[in-house]
């Protein structure tokens, strides 16, 4: 297996009596597909904003590529490229698409408008450059929300629900997408859609109640007793 580019090991976040996140261990190996399952509450968002650095960890230590981040604001995560995506409501609606992703990249040297372009081709909506980021359909801001990811040429880019409201053909359009971004990158996917689970991605955690259920390949999962009660079953 790849060698390991982000280690996670006894994350640990409540909210009052609510163990959201609770001595969680993750490995993340370079260039996989790595998808978060588990039932509603389990604590996915709660993970990857400890990952990000948006939500402060009570404890627990984070090595990217060897550096112990645990103790960086999330700024200083993506710049070591840590990109996490944004959600719908911090796109500019009032900017064109061109603009929205031209703010991810500006972060970079080189040329603005070649990277922005790039980046929107990669999400196919390079067509779309000089629409209204508001005006897009829903899957298309989806989408833009990705093209927006990577801008920041992540090495690690996490996904959360990526595929939430889109339709049949949009979710096909995704896979190719994300397929397309390892092993340049490594993705870690929250994601309900066991389809796109099982089809995506090399390696699966699965959380219950703040805690690490089982990890594995696809068909360790689905074949562990423990999941399939607490989860693939229900
Ligand atoms: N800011 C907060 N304050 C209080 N409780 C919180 C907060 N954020 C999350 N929680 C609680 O922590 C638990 C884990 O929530 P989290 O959103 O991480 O789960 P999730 O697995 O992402 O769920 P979903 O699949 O529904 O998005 C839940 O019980 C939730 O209510």
């Amino acid at each position: 297996m790849a060698a390991v580019i982000l280690s996670a090991r006894r994350l640990t976040r409540h909210f009052g009596g609510v163990k959201a996140v609770d001595g969680v261990d993750l490995d993340l190996h370079h260039g996989e597909i790595h998808a978060l399952i588990g039932p509603n509450g389990a604590g996915k968002t709660t993970l990857v904003g400890l990952l990000s650095g948006r939500i402060a960890m009570q404890a627990g230590t984070i090595i990217l590529g060897g550096e112990d981040i645990s103790r960086l604001p999330a700024h200083a995560r993506v710049a070591r490229g840590i990109a996490y995506t944004f959600q719908i409501t911090s796109i500019y609606a009032r900017l064109s698409v061109f603009d929205n992703v031209a703010l991810a990249v500006q972060r970079h040297s080189g040329d603005l408008r070649a990277g922005t372009l790039a980046a929107l081709a990669r999400v196919g909506l390079d067509h779309l450059a000089d629409q209204r980021a508001g005006t897009l359909a829903y899957g298309h801001q989806r989408l833009l929300e990705i093209a927006m990811g990577l801008a920041l040429r992540p090495r690690l880019l996490i996904l959360d629900e990526p595929t939430q409201g889109l339709a049949d053909a949009e979710i096909a359009t995704f896979k190719t997408l994300v397929r397309g971004l390892v092993p340049a990158a490594t993705v870690l996917l929250i994601e309900h859609n066991m389809d796109v689970v099982m089809d995506l991605a090399q390696n699966i955690t699965v959380l219950n109640s703040g805690q690490v259920l089982a990890t594995g390949t696809p068909a360790q999962i689905r074949a562990n007793p423990a999941v399939q009660a607490a989860y693939l079953g229900g």
